[in-house]
C-alpha cells in the first residue's frame, strides 16, 4: 500500500485531529501518500436541533463507517465520544495515545464577570450529560440548549446568547484556542462535572480484515483502549446510547486500572455514582477494562440507575 485515504468529518475539530493521526503516520512511513477526504454526515446537516432529539447512536460516524465498508476510505479518524459502543460489524477500531485533557470547561463571556452559581445565570451547552450535572451543581443558573461546531458555540457566546459555556478541554486544545481564551476558562475539575466515556481520544476504524492492520498497529495505545473501553462498556451494559446522562472515567493509576461513573437524572436530583478499580495487567487488558465497566454498571443497576434511564427514556419518545 503506497496510498492511504482518511474519511473524517469536514469539521476544524476533525481536521485537526485527523492531522495529528497523519503526522504520526508520516513519522512511521515517510513515503506513504495521505490524502483525506472530508464526508458530511447527518449530525453535520441538522445543526439546530439538539442532539438528544435526533436520537440515535452514531449521528457524527455512520457515513464515515459506510464509505470505509465501501472502500472509498481506507482509514477513518473520530473523536473516539461520537463512536456508538457497539462493535462496528466487519470494522475494527483502535485507539491512539496520547490522550487529551479528558475533562469539561467553563468559557465564560468576555463581559460576563459572575459565577455560574449565581441565579438566571445562563449556561449553553449540547448534552444531557453535561445539562443534568450542571442542574445538580448550579440549581438556580438557567441550563440552555446550545450546538454547532466550536467555533459556532463560541460566536453564539460571545453574541449574547448565553453568559458561559460548556466545552470539552480536548476540542479547544486541539484547535489551538485554549490559550487565548485562557483568562475566561475554568477546567471542572472531574469530581465536579464527570466527562463522558470516551472524552479526549481519539478513534481510528478500519476494515476488520484490511491490510493497514499491521500498519496501524504502532499508533494503538493499550493503556488509553482500556481506560476508554472501561468507561464504553460501563454506557453499554446499561444500554445507554451516548447522548443519555451517563459520564465515566477511568485511568491508570498504582497497577491498578480505576474507574468513576455516573447516571443522573435530567433535573439533576438523583444521581448514582460509583467506583472501583481491577488490578492491571497489559496482556489482559481488553477482558480487564471489559470486567471492570460491567461490575461498575451492574453496582449502578443495583443503586437505581435502571430507574433513571427507562424514565429518560420515556420523556424522548414523546
Ligand atoms: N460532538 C461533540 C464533540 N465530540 C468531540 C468533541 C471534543 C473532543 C473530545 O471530547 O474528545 C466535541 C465537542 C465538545 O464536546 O465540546
Amino acid at each position: 500500500m503506497n496510498r492511504l485515504v482518511i474519511g473524517t468529518r469536514a469539521s476544524k475539530l476533525a481536521l485537526a485531529q485527523t492531522q495529528t493521526v497523519i503526522a504520526r503516520l508520516q513519522q512511521l512511513y515517510r513515503e506513504l501518500e495521505i490524502v483525506i477526504e472530508p464526508i458530511h454526515t447527518h449530525g453535520d446537516r441538522v445543526t439546530e436541533t439538539p442532539l438528544a432529539r435526533i436520537g440515535g447512536d452514531g449521528i457524527f460516524v455512520t457515513e464515515i463507517e459506510r464509505a470505509l465498508r465501501a472502500g472509498v476510505v481506507d482509514l477513518a479518524v473520530h473523536s473516539l465520544k461520537d463512536l456508538p459502543t457497539a462493535p462496528p460489524e466487519g470494522l475494527l477500531v483502535m485507539v491512539p495515545g496520547p490522550r487529551e485533557d479528558v475533562r469539561d470547561v467553563l468559557v465564560r463571556r468576555r463581559d460576563f464577570l459572575g459565577s455560574p452559581a449565581e441565579p438566571g445565570v445562563r449556561i449553553g451547552t449540547c448534552s444531557l450529560r453535561r445539562t443534568a450535572q450542571l442542574r445538580a451543581l448550579y440549581p438556580q443558573a438557567q441550563i440552555l440548549p446550545l450546538r454547532g461546531n466550536v467555533d459556532t458555540r463560541l460566536r453564539k457566546l460571545e453574541a449574547g446568547d448565553y453568559d458561559l459555556i460548556v466545552l470539552a478541554a480536548a476540542g479547544l486544545r486541539r484547535l489551538g484556542l485554549s490559550e487565548g481564551l485562557a483568562d475566561r476558562l475554568e477546567c471542572l475539575p472531574v469530581e465536579m462535572l464527570l466527562p463522558a466515556p470516551g472524552q479526549g481520544a481519539l478513534a481510528l476504524e478500519l476494515r476488520a480484515d484490511s491490510e493497514l492492520l499491521p500498519l496501524l498497529a504502532p499508533l494503538n495505545d493499550v493503556e488509553v483502549q482500556a481506560a476508554t473501553s472501561a468507561e464504553r462498556a460501563f454506557m453499554r451494559h446499561l444500554g445507554a446510547g451516548c447522548y443519555l446522562p451517563v459520564a465515566a472515567h477511568a485511568w491508570l493509576a498504582d497497577g491498578r486500572l480505576h474507574l468513576r461513573a455516573l447516571v443522573i437524572s435530567l433535573d439533576g436530583r438523583r444521581v448514582v455514582r460509583v467506583q472501583g478499580s481491577v488490578a492491571w495487567h497489559a496482556e489482559q487488558a481488553p477482558r480487564l477494562a471489559a470486567q471492570l465497566g460491567v461490575m461498575l454498571a451492574e453496582q449502578a443497576l443495583a443503586q437505581g440507575a435502571e430507574e433513571i434511564i427507562a424514565e429518560i427514556r420515556a420523556a424522548s419518545t414523546v
